[in-house]
């Protein structure tokens, strides 16, 4: 069995910090891992790990752009659909890999997530190809310094799981950054309302999404319209209707974290279960046996 994690997320949410934390974690548990740099507009010095498959080898941005006159952004879909139409070149690229991992470092243009059906079309195909794919979205913790910014993130999560279909993880990355301003306390309201988590069992309402949260920010300018107000109460409701999205949190300084993330990775993509069954000798067998006797 093969195994790949699409790593995507917004612009600087810490996708490819993410993809080297996790590939020096792993190397450290001495288990085979590979860089898949699936971002055409990448830039090589940029990466520790050397990619192990680079769509660059395939179409990069910057050729697309200069020689068939793209923007940035129609030069990006170009790039996908380009290599949709060449996928004989990716499976020749995966061919080597074996039960490895595949860390997949997306580029962070959101609507690649949200509504294009190009990089699930790609990720279907790899499942074609036999890889078990799951995907990893990372939000940064930013996001939870203002609550409308916030529910934008959950939003944007919530619509890459339905876009996507795949077994998924939402992680809210650079936990270090964090620090709970003040003790707990269940004051809502207020003009501190907008602002970040206070104290710890605020962040868990972050972290498993309270749509309360939404309700009781304060309203300033063009927030205290009542439409706006109306639009919130919907998007609460389809929170609580749809709960869909929760965060692990992610915190690289720390290696339990780290451990905890590749541990629910390693648990959605069903890793290692499909291993045959060690064989056990007749030593182990007797060594068994005798434990048994003895207590
Ligand atoms: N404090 C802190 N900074 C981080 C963390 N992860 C990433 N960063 C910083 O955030 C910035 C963006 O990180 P990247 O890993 O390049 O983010 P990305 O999602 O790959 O960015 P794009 O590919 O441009 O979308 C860099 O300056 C990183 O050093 C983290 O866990 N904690
Ligand atoms: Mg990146």
């Amino acid at each position: 069995m093969r195994y790949a994690v699409l790593v995507c997320g917004p612009a600087g949410s810490g996708k490819s910090t993410f993809c080297k934390s996790i590939l020096t974690h792993l190397e450290t548990q001495r288990r085979q891992a590979h860089l898949f740099n699936l971002d055409p507009a990448a830039d090589p010095a940029s990466f520790e790990y050397e990619p192990s498959i680079d769509i660059k080898d395939l179409i990069s941005l910057e050729d697309v752009m200069t020689e068939l006159g793209f923007g940035p952004n129609g030069g990006l879909l170009h790039c996908f659909e380009y290599l949709l139409q060449n996928m004989d070149w990716l499976e020749e690229e995966i061919g080597e890999y074996d039960s490895d991992y595949l860390l997949i470092d997306c580029p962070g243009q959101i609507e690649l997530y949200t509504h294009h059906a190009l990089l699930p079309t790609i990720v279907s195909r790899l499942n074609q190809l036999g890889m078990r794919t799951c995907g990893v979205y990372l939000l940064e913790s930013q996001f939870m310094e203002d609550r409308y910014k916030y529910f934008s993130g959950v939003l944007s999560a919530m619509s890459s799981m339905v876009n996507f279909e795949i077994p998924w993880i939402n992680v809210m990355s650079k936990m270090d950054l964090v620090t709970p301003t003040a003790k707990d306390s269940d004051e809502a309201d207020g003009a501190r309302a907008r602002n970040g988590p206070r104290g710890r069992r605020d962040i868990a309402r972050y972290l498993d999404p309270d749509p309360h949260l939404l309700l009781s920010a304060a309203p300033t300018g063009v927030h205290s319209n009542p439409k706006f107000h109306a639009l919130n109460q919907a998007i609460v409701h389809l929170i609580e209707d749809h709960p869909l999205v929760s965060f692990l949190p992610l915190d690289l300084t720390s290696t339990d974290s780290i451990e905890t993330v590749l541990s629910h990775i390693d648990y959605t993509l069903q890793y290692g279960e499909d291993e045959e069954p060690k064989e056990t000798s007749m030593k182990e067998i007797s060594q068994i046996w005798n434990r048994g006797w003895k207590s």
